[in-house]
């Protein structure tokens, strides 16, 4: 920060005698600043106006003006993306070098080049020509880029180019000498310096920078500035030379980016009085012209210490008017969908920052605000840029409703009341004695007044100030004039107020009302900290949470694929269940009619056997209880009671197994002849009998086989063969057996394989190889109870001896090997 503790004569005002002392003293009185103009809604609202105006590239100042097309210089090379402007009369695009997407950005107007007449014509003069013909009661003018774009030059300019500042008080003075109207001129000029008032003027009349910052004071939707110098100014260049010396002690410094880089907010006022006869009428306009500090991105500017506090500074209250921008829009967004349309309005955070407050009412769309943007033709200030176009995208879309200032001025706020006349009347000249004191060693070193003053304004107070100045001063010193009196009691009360007791008073006033402010702002910059703090905070648990819900959300859809996939493979299994029961009973029926023919085979061969095989079945048709015993608990028992004759044992030979189901018989022990004429019966009647009831197709055929069908016993003898326990196959099934056993052979592998290819039903395999081990036990101990050596005997003794082991399965029937194997599987035994 540059203080200018002591200006020399150069940086002085050159020439204090272009204002008036005794107008210094209206210049003190309370006035609204900027205020919002009393407009009905919906009437006299138009778009705001956005330039944008285009700093040329370095070495570019001459640069072709104003046309459309791209700008010569704007190749300059730096860090980050390397971007160009691409501009018609209304339109910026910015380009980037390496290619990509351009964006458009609309505005009122597009300037390039350095000159600035042109741009004084189209933004400022339209607003000056409002001020001077009161047509609008607050105007206001933003300048807005980022630091070293070209704000300060277009609105303080050079010498060769001067800005528009002086322009306007060069052409204020001339509309006004055409209007041929009397008025009274104010010019203020201060600046916002880290968020706090100070007024540049009275800095420039001391000779230094004054250390005190002056409090806002919101009042309603007006603000005023409570101890801000207004002077009069007569004449334009008077005006000129007060803004040049102010100008230099605006706070300026060298950055990276800008050597005479403005660290503040300058204001400078233009208020404009109406005087009829001498008198000031109360209808007033002003016209604030503002150059705004620059935005500043840390990492480019490389600043630290004061000057980054100063950038943050600037930074924050350039954000605020950011938001404060889209706060507005998004009411007036919602307020043209109409009722009904969804969302609620935004309170609009002027109150954030001092610049934003100083502008409340134009900040919420009352009054007339212009903006311009600067930008540079750099091609390293793609960020900056992109920044500050879409700042003044934003812009461009809001409304602003102006309109001419009323008759009478803006009232002080019901708090403050006016002072009684004569109280006031008192304060003022009190109070001119004491400004008079105060200024004048500061004046006394200038030339001698070179304006005759205006006898009218000077010496008779018009009565609009007299309404104005109660509101703050007023009310300061009435109070504190109050305080004196009851302290001094009725002497002093009678004899008047000493002046000095008074200022003394008024100055602890105004300090506490300082530090009032200051501790306001503390505290707000707290409370915005500390919300800003919880608002992080609660961005964190939200993204955590929504994490979480994610990560469910991917497991749910992991479990409801595998879900989908198990139903798939159930329903697979379920639709190969139903076609493997669908086609159970048709291989069973092509089973049987394989079997068909080995039976006739069989039963053409005359083997005795197989006579005989059938007659234990339709004894056990006739005795179907012996179906129903459990294999190897009463049939083998019941066996005992067969009768085991040596008479009989020839027939018994030959049928040795299709004795078993004669277990049937117990009730008729002493009949086997009878269930052998039975089973020679069966043989007659080919075979297919005796199938004990309540068997399965299966259990029975089983059971059939063991009893004595020809493959079967083939069948079987070969098996027991194979159990490798008693006689050769051949020995048990005679010349008849051979052939039967060949057969039987070729049939058991088809068989083999006609059963690998299906799962037998495991229970059925089960029942037939019970059924048949069962036939075997009883046949084999009938002949065991004769003491039958027969070959048959010997077999199934063998059996029963538990040599033939679980192979006695398979020696049993055609289905045996399954049965067997089955069973194998269900004893976890390995087939040897
Ligand atoms: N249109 C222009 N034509 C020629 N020179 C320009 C133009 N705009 C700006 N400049 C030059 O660029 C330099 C920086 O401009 P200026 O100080 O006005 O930037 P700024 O935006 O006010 O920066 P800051 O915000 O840091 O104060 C100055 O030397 C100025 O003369």
């Amino acid at each position: 920060m540059t203080e200018q503790e002591d200006l020399g004569e150069d940086a002085r005002i050159s020439d204090v005698s272009e204002i008036e002392p005794r107008r210094l003293r209206y210049s003190e009185e309370v006035l609204p600043l900027h205020w919002s103009d009393a407009v009905q809604p919906g009437k006299c609202v138009r778009p705001l106006k956005v330039y944008a105006r285009i700093k040329p590239a370095l070495g570019a100042a001459a640069a072709p003006e104003g046309g459309a097309g791209i700008s010569a210089g704007a190749a300059a090379a730096g860090e980050g993306p390397q971007q160009l402007l691409q501009t018609t009369s209304t339109e910026i695009s910015q380009v980037l070098r390496c290619g990509g997407n351009s964006m458009a950005y609309s505005f009122t107007r597009v300037f390039e080049g350095s000159d600035q007449e042109e741009f004084y014509g189209t933004a400022i003069e339209p607003l000056l020509e409002e001020l001077v013909g009161l047509r609008t009661g607050s105007s206001v003018f933003m300048a807005y880029g980022a630091s070293g774009t070209g704000k300060s030059y277009t609105m303080q300019g050079t010498a060769a180019q001067p800005g528009m500042i002086p322009r306007t008080l060069s052409r204020l003075y001339q509309l006004l000498e055409e209007r041929g109207k009397e008025h009274q001129v104010q010019l203020c000029f201060y600046e916002v310096y880290e968020n706090r008032v100070y007024d540049l003027l009275q800095s420039a009349r001391l000779g230094k920078r004054q250390a005190q910052h002056l409090p806002i004071q919101v009042l309603g939707a007006n603000c005023c500035v409570p101890g801000l110098l207004r002077c009069h100014c007569t004449a334009a260049d008077a005006g000129q030379r007060l803004y040049a010396a102010a100008s230099r002690i605006r706070t300026q410094s060298a950055t990276h980016t800008n050597s005479e880089s403005s660290r503040s907010h300058a204001v400078f006022t233009i208020q404009l009085l109406e005087v009829e006869q001498g008198a000031v009428t109360g209808r007033s306009a002003t016209l604030s012209l503002v150059d705004l500090a620059g935005a500043e991105r840390a990492g480019r500017t490389k600043n630290v210490g004061s000057k980054l506090r100063e950038s943050a500074n600037i930074n924050t209250s350039l954000s605020v008017l950011g938001r404060c921008l889209e706060a507005l829009r998004h009411n007036q967004a919602l307020a043209a969908r109409g009722p009904g349309g969804g969302g609620a309005p935004r309170v609009i955070p002027v109150r954030e920052s001092s610049l934003t407050s100083l502008f409340k009412g134009v900040l919420t769309g009352q009054g007339n605000l212009v903006l311009s943007v600067h930008l540079s033709q750099h091609g390293d200030e793609y960020d900056t840029n992109r920044h500050t176009l879409r700042f003044g995208a934003l812009a461009s879309r809001l409304q602003m409703a102006a309109a001419a200032p009323a008759a009478a001025p803006p009232q002080p706020p019901a708090g403050l009341p006016p002072l009684p006349p004569s109280q006031q009347q008192q304060q003022q000249s009190t109070q001119g004695r004491a400004k008079r004191q105060r200024v004048q060693p500061a004046f006394e070193e200038q030339p001698p007044i070179a304006e005759a003053p205006e006898e009218g304004v000077d010496e008779e107070p018009e009565p609009d100030t007299r309404q104005l100045k109660a509101v703050a001063q007023g009310e300061v010193e009435a109070r504190a004039a109050a305080a004196v009196e009851a302290e001094a009691g009725p002497d002093v009360q009678g004899g008047g107020v000493d002046v000095n007791v008074v200022e003394a008073l008024r100055a602890q006033v105004q300090q506490l009302q300082q530090q009032l402010v200051v501790v306001e702002e503390t505290a707000r910059a707290a409370a915005v900290a500390e919300w800003e703090e919880l608002v992080a905070s609660g961005r964190d648990e939200l993204e955590e949470a929504r994490q979480r819900a994610e990560q469910l959300e991917e497991q749910l859809a992991a479990a409801a694929k595998e879900l989908a996939a198990a139903q798939r493979e159930a329903a697979a299994l379920r639709r190969e269940l139903a076609q493997e029961r669908a086609a159970r009973p048709s291989r069973e029926e092509a089973l049987e009619e394989r079997m068909v023919e080995p039976r006739a085979a069989a039963g053409g061969s005359q083997d005795p056997v197989a006579g005989q095989a059938r007659a234990p079945a339709a004894g056990a048709e006739q005795h179907p209880e012996a179906g129903r015993h459990p294999p190897g608990t009463e049939a083998p028992a019941q066996g005992d009671d067969a009768p085991g004759t040596s008479g009989r044992r020839a027939e018994e030979e030959r049928a040795p197994l299709a004795a078993l189901p004669s277990s049937g018989n117990q009730q008729q022990p002493h009949q086997p002849a009878g269930g052998a004429s039975a089973g020679r019966a069966g043989a007659a009647g080919g075979g297919s009998t005796g199938r004990p009831r309540g068997s399965s197709k299966r259990t029975g055929a089983g059971a059939a086989a063991g009893e004595g069908a020809p493959g079967r016993v083939a069948h079987a003898a070969e098996g027991t063969s194979a159990t490798g326990t008693a006689d050769p196959p051949q020995q048990g099934t005679g010349r008849h057996g051979h052939t039967c056993k060949a057969e039987a052979t070729g049939r058991r592998s088809k068989r083999r394989r006609a059963t690998e290819d299906c799962e037998v039903d495991e229970e059925a395999a089960g029942k037939a190889h019970t059924t048949t081990k069962q036939a075997h036990t009883a046949g084999a101990e009938e002949l065991g109870a004769d003491g039958g050596a027969g070959r048959h005997a010997g077999q199934g003794q063998a059996e029963l001896d538990g040599t033939a082991g679980d192979d006695m399965a398979t020696a049993d029937a055609g289905k045996t090997p399954v049965a067997g194997r089955t069973r194998r599987k269900r004893q976890g035994v390995r087939k040897p």
